[in-house]
């Protein structure tokens, strides 16, 4: 990433000289990544301050399910979000960073990534999002897949284990055991493979702040990309 693409406050957006490399490997080996030192401090910060000052009335129920099937479902996902463009420029520097993650995924793993698409989400006091599965897998054109990595960074500064709101990941093969259970604190980045793994978040008993984010394939049939949720 170019200094220009920062915003003017910080010297670097990643914690590490090789920000990618344990994503990278973790991925190849089990197909998901728990990083705690992806992003600097500094960029962290900026990113939680965007998320605490976002706009109640500017963010929307979160629904479930794609195109026609989309449904607001409250008894199973209670967040609110809003969809990023690089409206800011921290904005504008986070998606900057995703596309360099897409970049090298792409080198290195020849996933095909096409795009990426995040929203801020702020699940309050009592919301959760059960057991699910990020990807709409057969049963018609309307809910083709074609999210394959998924990606949350948690913006939450001191998280305590009573404030719940926990990240659960269960085993690919077997979808009943839990393979990894993370509190959403601040820094905490999740990358997973969209089709593979079922997740849920655990009720929060505080507002409880993340951007959640997808890399896509390029589904295009005619000259129409395929819209968002
Ligand atoms: O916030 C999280 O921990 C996960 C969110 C999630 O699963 C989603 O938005 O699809
Ligand atoms: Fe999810």
């Amino acid at each position: 990433m170019t200094n220009k693409d920062l915003p003017d406050n910080i010297d670097s957006i990643f914690e590490s000289d090789d920000p990618f490399s344990q994503v990278l490997s973790d991925l190849q080996t089990k197909g998901w990544s728990i990083q705690d030192d992806f992003f600097s401090d500094a960029f962290i910060k900026l990113l939680i301050q965007e998320a605490e000052g976002l706009n109640a009335n500017a963010m929307s129920q979160a629904g479930v399910g794609r195109h026609q099937e989309h449904q607001v479902k409250l008894n199973a996902r209670g967040d609110t979000i809003q969809w990023i463009d690089g409206d800011t420029p921290v904005r504008n520097a986070f998606l900057n960073a995703m596309e360099e993650l897409r970049i090298a995924i792409n080198r290195r793993l020849f996933l095909g990534l096409f795009d990426y698409e995040a929203h801020f989400a702020r699940y309050g006091k009592g919301a959760f999002y059960e057991k699910h599965i990020d990807s709409f897998q057969a049963g018609g054109s309307s809910s083709s897949t074609n999210r394959l990595l998924s990606t949350v960074l948690y913006l939450n500064q001191e998280w305590s284990q009573d404030d719940g709101g926990e990240f659960v990941i269960y085993d690919e093969h077997n979808t009943d055991l839990e393979i990894g259970r993370f509190l959403p604190r601040k820094g905490r980045f999740a990358v997973f493979l969209s089709e593979c793994f079922y997740h849920e978040v655990k009720p929060a008993n505080r507002s409880r702040y993340s951007i959640a984010g997808w890399f896509r394939t390029n589904n295009t049939t005619g000259q129409k990309l395929d819209p968002n949720q």
